[in-house]
């Protein structure tokens, strides 16, 4: 049994932060899934550079506030979450716990996370929701508009609450631990569970290829604000403009995030471009950041410079490699435990009382 649980006792030491669930995760996974979770594009100079960016920041707390426990609770579009971090949306996770997104979904169901559901999970979008988590979906908008309709009205009627499409995908980025590994497929018996469509004419189902395509503009994103009233969050963004743009466009959310270091190499990490693109929104629409995630503090910095809240990607399949959805929730609890610890140490009572003088331009390193 895992050490995450009520099992039996193991004598590996069971992780107390998110980094030490990633050498535990690597003990238990196929060397080539790890390297799917893990890797990056190319030289992985962004994977590196978005911890870092982290690291190099300095906190500035302010004492003798005397504000009690913080409280820890958000609203993002709507939904009140109880505490400023979703899960990002990734890919496969039965290649991490053969309970794959089941897992993932009874987890944040469990923490009152909102959980983002990657179009290509390996379990339906119908059978996440059924698990009861605060839900969005991210999709890749399909070249084929009646196929992207029809997973749309999907996640409308299985009650996600936003659509998430990521925008920094139009082609796949390089990532050479996959090519090293001759990883370009799922097992047999793991599919897009999303993607099955009706066989014509009588015969089996099938799964349809995921088409990412080089077409996309913001004129798809405005046939999909005609598609559907569902608020959209456009993730992906790193660059002033496209912030703007992506109002003028009517999106409802955007996410500064490079995809976890996975799409073009050697661009900066999601937290230093976080303050120019919280300038060019003006708050005019909430912004959220993933990338690097790892620490309580982390978390508070992100805030500082301007996120209204952050995502998590691969520490939670981490948790999801060790201990299946006890390994979700407890990475889950161990970054609300640090998050509350990091808020009353910079004498902050909640995450909307995080200002940006607690962060100065010292660099730490
Ligand atoms: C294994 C893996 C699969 C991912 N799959 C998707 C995906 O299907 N759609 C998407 O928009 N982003 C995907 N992402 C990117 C995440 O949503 C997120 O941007 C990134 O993981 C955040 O960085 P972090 O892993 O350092 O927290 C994936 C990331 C990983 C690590
Ligand atoms: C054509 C399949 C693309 C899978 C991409 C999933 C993802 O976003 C990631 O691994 O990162």
């Amino acid at each position: 049994m895992d050490h995450v649980g009520t099992g039996a006792v193991t004598r590996e030491t069971p992780p107390v932060n998110l980094r030490e669930f990633e050498p535990a995760a690597r003990a238990r996974l196929d060397p080539a899934h790890y390297d799917y979770f893990a890797g990056g594009a190319q030289d992985e100079i962004t994977v590196a550079a978005n911890e870092a960016a982290f690291r190099r920041r300095a906190l500035v707390p302010r004492v003798l506030r005397g504000q009690g426990p913080p409280r820890l609770e958000v609203t993002v579009l709507g939904e009140t979450a109880s505490m400023p971090v979703l899960l990002a949306p990734t890919a496969f996770h039965r290649l991490a716990h053969p309970d794959g997104e089941f897992a993932t979904a009874r987890a944040a169901a469990e923490a009152g996370v909102i959980m983002i559901a990657a179009m290509l999970s390996t379990v339906t979008i119908e059978e996440i929701a059924a698990c009861g988590p605060k839900l969005w979906f991210q999709l890749y908008i399909q070249p084929d508009l009646g196929f992207t309709t029809s997973l749309v009205r999907r996640a409308e009627d299985a009650g996600c609450r936003a659509l998430v499409v990521t925008a920094d995908s139009p082609a796949l980025g390089r990532n050479e631990r996959g090519d090293r590994n001759g990883f370009h497929d799922l097992p047999p018996g793991m599919y897009c569970a999303n993607m099955v469509q009706k066989g014509r004419q009588g015969r089996d189902d099938e799964v349809r290829q995921v088409a990412l395509s080089p077409d996309l503009s913001f004129r798809h994103l405005d046939w999909l604000r005609e598609t559907t009233s569902l608020p959209i969050v456009l993730k992906g963004v790193l660059h002033p403009a496209d912030a703007r743009l992506a109002v003028e466009h009517g999106v409802d959310a955007i996410v500064v995030s490079n995809h976890g270091g996975r799409q073009l190499d050697t661009v900066p990490a999601s937290l230093d471009r976080l303050p120019l693109v919280a300038d060019a929104v003006r708050g005019q629409v909430p912004l959220l950041l993933d990338g690097g995630v790892r620490r309580g503090t982390d978390v508070v910095k992100a805030l500082a410079l301007g996120a209204d809240a952050v995502a998590i990607g691969r520490p939670a399949l981490w948790g999801l490699a060790v201990a299946g959805r006890a390994g979700v929730e407890r990475v889950l609890t161990l970054l609300r435990n640090e998050l509350a610890n990091a808020l009353t140490l910079c004498g902050a009572a909640s995450p909307g009382d995080v200002t940006g003088d607690l962060l100065d331009g010292i660099d730490l390193k």
